[in-house]
């Protein structure tokens, strides 16, 4: 395995293509899924020459957290579906290249048994680099239960996914009549919420009707940072600012919504200047090479998010499969670092990255 392509090629070859459409789809035509990669493609590097810097590194700080890498694990569910450890040889694998992993609600292991395995994979005196994924219930007490077992678990930030008042329409999964997890596997978050719940993915509730004030309600109920994933709108951004978000997740759900919404690198620019620094912009959807994240970087977000790749190297090879993709998004980043002249994250300013020329060749000085 040498780039992230090699781990979905591996997947596709591994897996019930059922399960493989599962994972690489999208939402209806999945022209953002496509748009996501084709616009780190368009963008251009600028690097900088002879500027004496030392070897590139690779910390951040993360909501006050430390962080060894600028590449989380966005949350994906249903790791069960593709590795039999499924979450725990996610988190280990993260806990051991220091990137903070986030675990879906969707979870086929229980939050709480994923933090320890991150735990016991992290560095010595290193906090677990684990924060939750949380689609907003309409009952509040399913909510606040599910708040707690990720505060309990040890989580240390919340990330309440705002992209998803229906579930986005997978064509891929209806022709495929994919609606479920097979026998054998539940969502472990979901378990027993109410008397009796087993723990199934009809369980989570999607609806229209939340708004601000469930926002400014669930601040009222942990204590814990909150970030929102999938705000596109800058006008959106402001309103989280207001509304006492610590951090913004900027994501299109990797095309899995609403289709035909702008590639995330795209919306980038309009947010960061939106937030203008209050709170840190993260960015996920189509990262696929240590390029694509320093481009994102270049451009504001303070670190990017993969959510396919992990599902990818997860099926190809368990936990080594993720701890190898980890590594290579490590190596390629710090590669890319050094060739622009930069010898760490802060280093990467908007000018060193630029649009691909569209203009006529020569730009029309030959007459
Ligand atoms: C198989 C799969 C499952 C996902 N599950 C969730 C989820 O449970 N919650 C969520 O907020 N996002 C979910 N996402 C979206 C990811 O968090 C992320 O936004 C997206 O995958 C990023 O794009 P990328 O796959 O191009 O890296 C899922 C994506 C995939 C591919
Ligand atoms: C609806 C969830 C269970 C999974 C999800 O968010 C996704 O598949 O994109």
């Amino acid at each position: 395995m040498f780039c992230v392509k090699d781990f979905e090629a591996a997947a596709r070859e591994k897996l019930d293509p059922v399960h493989a459409d599962f994972i690489a789809g999208g939402a209806r035509d999945e022209i953002t899924v496509r748009a996501n990669e084709e616009a780190f493609a368009r963008l251009r590097l600028l690097p900088r020459v002879l500027r004496g810097r030392a070897v590139p590194g690779l910390d951040v700080t993360l909501l006050g957290g430390h962080a060894r890498l600028p590449v989380l694990l966005s949350p994906t569910a249903f790791h069960k579906l593709v590795d039999p450890e499924g979450e725990l040889a996610t988190a280990r694998a993260a806990a051991a290249a220091g990137a903070v992993m986030i675990a879906s609600m969707a979870s086929t292991v229980a939050v709480g048994e994923i933090a320890d395995a991150a735990r016991a994979a992290a560095g010595p005196g290193e906090t677990v680099p684990l924060w939750f994924q949380l689609y907003l219930q309409p009952d509040p007490e399913i909510t606040e239960a599910l708040v707690r077992r990720a505060t309990d678990a040890g989580c240390t930030a919340l990330v309440v996914t705002v992209d998803s008042p229906v579930l986005g329409a997978s064509e891929r999964n209806r022709r495929n009549g994919f609606h479920d997890l097979p026998a054998g596997l539940r969502c472990e978050n979901l378990v027993d919420l109410r008397d009796g719940e087993f723990g199934h993915v009809r369980q989570i509730a999607m609806s229209p009707e939340f708004s601000w004030e469930h926002i400014t309600w669930l601040r009222s109920v942990t204590e814990l940072p909150i970030l929102l994933k999938g705000v596109l709108h800058p006008e959106d951004a402001r309103l989280a600012v207001r509304h006492g978000v610590s951090g913004l997740l900027l994501s299109n759900h990797g095309g899995r919504q609403l289709d035909t919404v702008p590639a995330t690198l795209e919306a980038l620019p309009a947010i960061v200047a939106a937030v203008a620094g209050r709170i840190p912009v993260l960015l996920d959807g189509g990262v696929r090479r240590g390029t694509d994240a320093v481009k994102a970087l270049a451009l504001g977000a303070r670190a990017v998010g993969i959510g396919r790749p992990v599902m990818w190297a997860l099926a190809a090879d368990g936990e080594k499969g993720v701890r190898r993709l980890l590594e290579l998004l490590r190596e390629e980043i710090e590669d890319a670092l050094a060739l622009c002249g930069a010898a760490g994250l802060d280093e990467l300013t908007p000018d060193l990255v630029r649009p691909a020329w569209s203009g006529p060749l020569f730009g029309g000085a030959v007459s």
